[in-house]
Parts: C-alpha cells; structure tokens; sequence
C-alpha cells in the first residue's frame, strides 16, 4: 500500500495569530523508542526509515526555514535541502523551494568547510551569532562564501535570544520555520512556549543509555492538543498541538 502524505499538506503551518509577527514555529524531529536522538557521543543515526524521512523531507519544503544548531552542523554536517521526487508530491506541485538554513551559533564555530557553504548547496545559511564572541575576520571569511551573519544579544543562559530571532526571520520574510535539533535546541524551544507545530518520528528501535536524549529536562514541557499518529514504514509520526500550562 502506498504511503499517505496528505496529512503534511493538510496541516497549516502559517501563524493563526497575524498580530503575532513571528513565523510559525514547527519543532520535528526523529527519536528512538528510549527518547535518543543520536549515538554515543553524539554519533550520527538514521533513525528514520525512507518513508519518515520523506515526510521530513516534504516538512522542510512547507516552511520558509529551517533551524539547527551549531552543535548539529559541527556533528552532522547536514546538507538541510529538500530531496524528493515528483512521485512524492501532489500533482501540479510547484517546482521544489529549498528553505532557508538557520544556524544558532554565539561563538561563530560555524565551519568554513562545512556541505552549507559548498557552492552546491543551493541556500546558503543565515548564522545567528553575539556580538561578545564573534571574530571580524571569521565573519568577513563566511560571508565570503554566501552566508549571512546576524548579530543578537544573548539571554540570560548565555544562548541567542530566540525573541530577538524571531523578530528578525519576520522582517526577513521568514513566516515559517521547522526546528530539527539538536538535543540543547529541541530542549530550548520546547521550554520557550513558542512552538506552534509538533511533529514527533518515532522510530521503532532502542538505542541504549550512552545515546543523546532528545529532551534532559521536561520540567518546562507542554501538554498536547489536536493529537494525531500517522503510520509512516516502520515509523510512527506524533502531529499536536502544544499547550503551555502554569506548573507549580
Ligand atoms: N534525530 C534527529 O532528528 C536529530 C538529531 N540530531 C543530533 O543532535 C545532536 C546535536 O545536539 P546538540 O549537541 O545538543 O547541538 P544543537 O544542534 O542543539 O546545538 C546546540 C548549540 O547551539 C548553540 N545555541 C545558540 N543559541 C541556542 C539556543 N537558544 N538554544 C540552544 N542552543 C543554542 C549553543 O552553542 P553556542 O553556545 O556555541 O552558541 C549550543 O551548545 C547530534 O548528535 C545530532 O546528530 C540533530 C538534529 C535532529
Ligand atoms: N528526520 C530525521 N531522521 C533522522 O533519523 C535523522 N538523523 C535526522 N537528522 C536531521 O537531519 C539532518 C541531516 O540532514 P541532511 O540529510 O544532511 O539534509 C541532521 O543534521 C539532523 O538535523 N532527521
């Protein structure tokens, strides 16, 4: 039996809220049945099976961005394009847009070598970096080849300010963005109350206690809504809606 995608192209991911003027905010990644992401120190796994990540690869397309963390290009290396073939899709389906790369990154680590910057790669990345850490010249060498440097001020973890981020995807355009990971994101947006779109793969292996577990600390976490599964393969896909309570 064909896989059903329908689900991914009926699920809105555009603001509800137009006074809001932030995009979108859709939080998706792919975890084991122990709740890890990655291997042993952060070993890269495909967790995923071909029909999951058909459905992560026709998310990055529904939304203008995508965000990662420095900690995920320094590990992964990710290419974050969109690759499907027209069987995939819908028919009379556009041409395939590619969503733009963000990067959380207060130091500028971000490497000069890295699959984002290759002149291949067909959207370079917006990097969100301090003020206080970032070097000129290693600014200047990244802009050099296509990417684009956003200062913003930190909050009070010492992380980008994700308000700040916000505001600056809206002016930019950016009315959507898909956060894939990894474990110290996932965990950041999860606790910020921002996230407007959960999409959950849960893949049906256990990888053991050395993994990356996809969220330390729940003590912040919301509750769900709109709850829904969707048989994907061997995979299952979680799609809610998150719902911030006051905890005592
Ligand atoms: N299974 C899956 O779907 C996915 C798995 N992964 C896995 O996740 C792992 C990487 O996770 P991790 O090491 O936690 O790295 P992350 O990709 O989560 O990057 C974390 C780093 O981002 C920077 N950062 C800046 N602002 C923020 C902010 N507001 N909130 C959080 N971080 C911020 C910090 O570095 P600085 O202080 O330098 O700014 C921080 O250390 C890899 O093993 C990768 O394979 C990744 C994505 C998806
Ligand atoms: N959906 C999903 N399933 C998995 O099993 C994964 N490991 C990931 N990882 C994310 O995808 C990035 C790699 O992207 P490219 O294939 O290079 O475009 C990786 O860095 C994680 O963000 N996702």
């Amino acid at each position: 039996m064909a896989t059903n995608y329908d689900f991914l192209f009926e699920t809105s991911f555009e603001q509800s809220n137009k006074d809001a003027k932030r995009p979108h905010v859709t939080l998706t990644y792919a975890q084991s049945l122990d709740g890890k992401i990655a291997g042993r120190h952060g070993q890269q796994l495909i967790l995923s099976g071909a029909q999951s990540m058909t459905a992560t690869h026709i998310l990055r397309l529904r939304h203008d961005a995508i965000l990662v963390g420095i900690g995920t290009v320094l590990n992964d290396d990710p290419r974050l394009t969109v690759r499907l073939t027209s069987d995939d899709l819908p028919k009379g389906s556009g041409p395939i847009r590619h969503p733009q790369p963000i990067i959380l990154d207060s130091k500028l680590r971000f490497p000069l070598t890295a699959k984002l910057l290759l002149p291949t790669s067909p959207t370079k990345p917006w990097i969100f970096t301090s003020p206080i850490h970032s070097d000129s010249q290693k600014k200047a060498n990244l802009e050099a080849l296509g990417a684009k440097v956003f200062f913003l001020d930190l909050d009070l973890s010492g992380h980008i300010s994700l308000e700040g981020l916000f505001s600056t995807l809206w002016e930019n355009n950016m009315r959507s963005v898909m956060v894939e990971g990894g474990a110290s994101v996932i965990s950041s947006f999860l606790k910020s109350g921002l996230v407007d779109s959960f999409l959950l793969t849960i893949a049906p292996v256990f990888v053991g206690k050395d993994g990356v577990s996809a969220v330390e600390d729940v003590e912040a976490a919301p509750e769900f809504d709109d709850i829904s599964y969707h048989p994907l393969g061997r995979d299952t896909m979680m799609v809610a809606k998150p719902r911030y309570i006051a905890r005592s």
